[in-house]
């Protein structure tokens, strides 16, 4: 377990790339780099849809990337979401839930798809991912948008918007309207049926968020954007008012308040103006698929979750993508990008990392695409040929620039 590890991440400085520099440079933290264990479990959970394709490649890459390091990893697959409602009736069995706990990190893919959408609330998939994010108590989401050089033609955004950008959404992860109560179904005063969810947040889920987000900012280019709806919504002018007082310990940070729906439009008008955003659950989940796609794909997004102790989980952040399911038409790099901040946030294992980021910019460089971010020269391949190809990469390229 990395539980000192986890809460030095979180409350002490560590350093992402600075957004200053077009230069990568490593993400580190000074507990990261002292790790002296070599021998770690990590829960694998491949879910469902696309997600056993993109977990069944991450884990070559770590088994492949821990024995040149000297690090062993022991896994154990449990099951998640649609593939646990099938086996077990539950979308999160304890026995996932206890084994994921018991471990030093947790990757996994993807749940959810059409076979379960008419499930009630308590058998969806969608329900197992909750209950297991609060189990672990990981609040603090990491969603590291970034566009490699090798992909600003696969950009939706014209190159001189895309190039360059690198951004970091801190989405608070176990609080707001996925969680709050009262929630569920009624009748209204005219007899109407309704449904309703609660958007809440105390105090201290906004302060340990928003602190989180302050020292990743200080970090990198020493700019917060606090992205609410603080015009309308009463949890939001809280959320406002408690990261206005945590301001005052940052002084060296630039803290900057936007309305959700403008921030939308600024992340394609003008991404290169984000350092660091911090934003609650909702406004987080929907703002970093947006800026996925600044980056070529939601193919390529990584994220990290981790708590004050216990575990990290480690997710691509997108969903089971039935449409392509079982077609070997994946992008696994969301995936391979998790793998690496799971060494690197959740293990402490930074060299290890940096060879992933290293073999995935390699793999980019050799011109091999998936089909979401193929453009006109480079090599179509599917997830698989895209597994191998990173796994050349590991083994010949040493680590060098970081990528997350
Ligand atoms: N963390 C999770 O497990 C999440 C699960 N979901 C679930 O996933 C299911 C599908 O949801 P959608 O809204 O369609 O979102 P999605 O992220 O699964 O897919 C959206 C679009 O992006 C494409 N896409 C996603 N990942 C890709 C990858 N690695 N490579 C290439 N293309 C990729 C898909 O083909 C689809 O066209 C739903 O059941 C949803 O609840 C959605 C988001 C997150
Ligand atoms: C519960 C999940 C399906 C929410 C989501 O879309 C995400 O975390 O990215
Ligand atoms: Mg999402």
């Amino acid at each position: 377990m990395v539980t000192c590890l986890q809460t030095q991440l979180l409350h002490t400085p560590f350093q992402f790339r600075s957004s200053s520099s077009k230069k990568p440079t490593s993400l580190r933290c000074s507990a990261a780099t002292s790790s002296t264990k070599k021998s770690y479990k990590i829960t694998l959970l491949p879910g469902d849809g696309i997600g056993p394709e993109v977990v069944s490649v991450a884990k070559d890459v770590l088994l492949l990337t821990g024995s040149i390091h000297g690090i062993k990893l022991e896994f154990q697959e449990k099951l998640l979401g649609g593939a646990a409602l099938d086996a077990t009736g539950v979308p999160l069995p304890d026995d996932t839930l206890s084994v994921a706990k018991q471990s030093d990190a947790v990757l996994l893919g993807a749940i959810g798809g059409y076979k379960w959408d008419k499930n009630e609330k308590h058998l969806k998939p969608e329900t197992g991912l909750l209950q297991l994010r609060e189990g672990l108590r990981v609040f603090a989401n990491l969603r590291p948008a970034t566009v490699f050089p090798q992909l600003v033609d696969a950009s939706t955004l014209k190159r001189e918007i895309a190039e360059g950008v690198d951004l970091m959404v801190v989405r608070e992860l176990t609080g707001g309207i996925y969680f709050g109560k009262p929630r569920g179904f009624g009748t209204n005063e005219n007899g109407e049926e309704t449904g309703f969810n609660t958007e809440i947040y105390a105090a201290h889920e906004i302060d340990r968020i928003a602190r989180v987000a302050f020292n990743i900012a200080r970090k990198r280019g020493g700019k917060l954007c606090s992205v609410d709806k603080a015009n309308v919504l009463e949890a939001s002018m809280f959320w406002r008012k408690r990261v206005v007082a945590l301001a005052q310990e940052y002084p060296d940070v630039e803290l900057s308040h936007m309305y959700v729906d403008n921030a939308a439009m600024q992340l394609v008008r003008y991404p290169k103006q984000f350092d660091t955003i911090v934003t609650n659950n909702i406004f987080g989940d929907i703002l970093s698929d947006e800026a996925s796609m600044i980056t070529g794909s939601i193919g390529m997004l990584p994220s990290a979750s981790l708590g004050d102790s216990g575990p990290g989980l480690f997710e691509p952040i997108h969903g089971s993508a039935p449409d392509i399911a079982g077609q070997d038409k994946a992008n696994p790099f969301a995936t391979v990008l998790s793998a690496a901040m799971l060494l690197k946030y959740g293990l402490g294992e930074v060299e290890a990392a940096e060879r992933i980021e290293s073999a995935v910019l390699e793999t980019l460089n050799r011109g091999f695409r998936t089909a979401d971010i193929y453009s006109a020269g480079t090599k179509l391949v599917g997830c698989k040929q895209l597994g191998e190809e990173i796994l050349k990469s590991v083994e010949s390229h040493a680590p060098a620039a970081a990528a997350v």
